[in-house]
């Protein structure tokens, strides 16, 4: 029992779950779409791509392994961002549109989640700006899906 309370829940538990990182993408995408300096990156995106974009983020943060066990893997998501010739400003509009979304869709707000989602899509995205500008990368095939916890706070605040 006392193990139980003293669970610290997954980044992925904390947020809620799926739908929360479904819908994260759902809308996100729609802005996306919206934005005339990234519509033209992801005009051809395929029609699985937010729901793939939200299994993986899901799976970083302690989520089912449902990206690297039947949607790709680690690998061949930096393989989908190579020769994409992103930059600093198509990074920068991408974050401010998912941060506006994690908003809308009330993500939880408190301080020790947001610390550490901020910190992993800060990561994510400026590795994505940097593979995007080479066309072929050295990696092993079976490199492991990064994982991402809490950080310095190590959990969220339960009182
Ligand atoms: C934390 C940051 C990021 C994550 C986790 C992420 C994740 C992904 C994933 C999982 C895919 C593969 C989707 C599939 O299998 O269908 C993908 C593709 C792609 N990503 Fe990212 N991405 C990130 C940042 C970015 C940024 C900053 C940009 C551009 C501003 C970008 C542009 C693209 C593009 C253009 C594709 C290919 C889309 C297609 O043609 O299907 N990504 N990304």
């Amino acid at each position: 029992m006392e193990n139980d309370l003293n669970k610290i829940p997954s980044l992925y538990e904390w947020a809620g779950g799926m739908p929360v990182f479904e819908k994260l993408t759902d809308l996100f995408y729609k802005k996306v779409l919206s934005d005339e300096l990234l519509e033209p990156v992801f005009r051809h995106m395929s029609r699985e791509h937010q729901l793939h974009v939200a299994h993986f983020i899901a799976e970083v943060f302690g989520g089912p392994e449902m990206y690297s066990t039947s949607e790709g893997s680690h690998f061949k998501m930096i393989q989908k961002h190579l020769s994409k010739h992103l930059t600093e400003q198509h990074r920068q509009r991408w974050v401010s549109l998912l941060l506006e979304t994690a908003n809308e869709i009330d993500l939880p707000a408190d301080p020790e989640f947001r610390s550490a989602f901020v910190a992993y899509i800060e990561w994510g995205t400026r590795i994505a700006v940097i593979n995007s500008n080479v066309d072929d990368l050295a990696m092993n095939p079976g490199e492991p899906m990064p994982k991402w916890g809490w950080g310095v706070p190590g959990g969220p605040y339960l009182g």
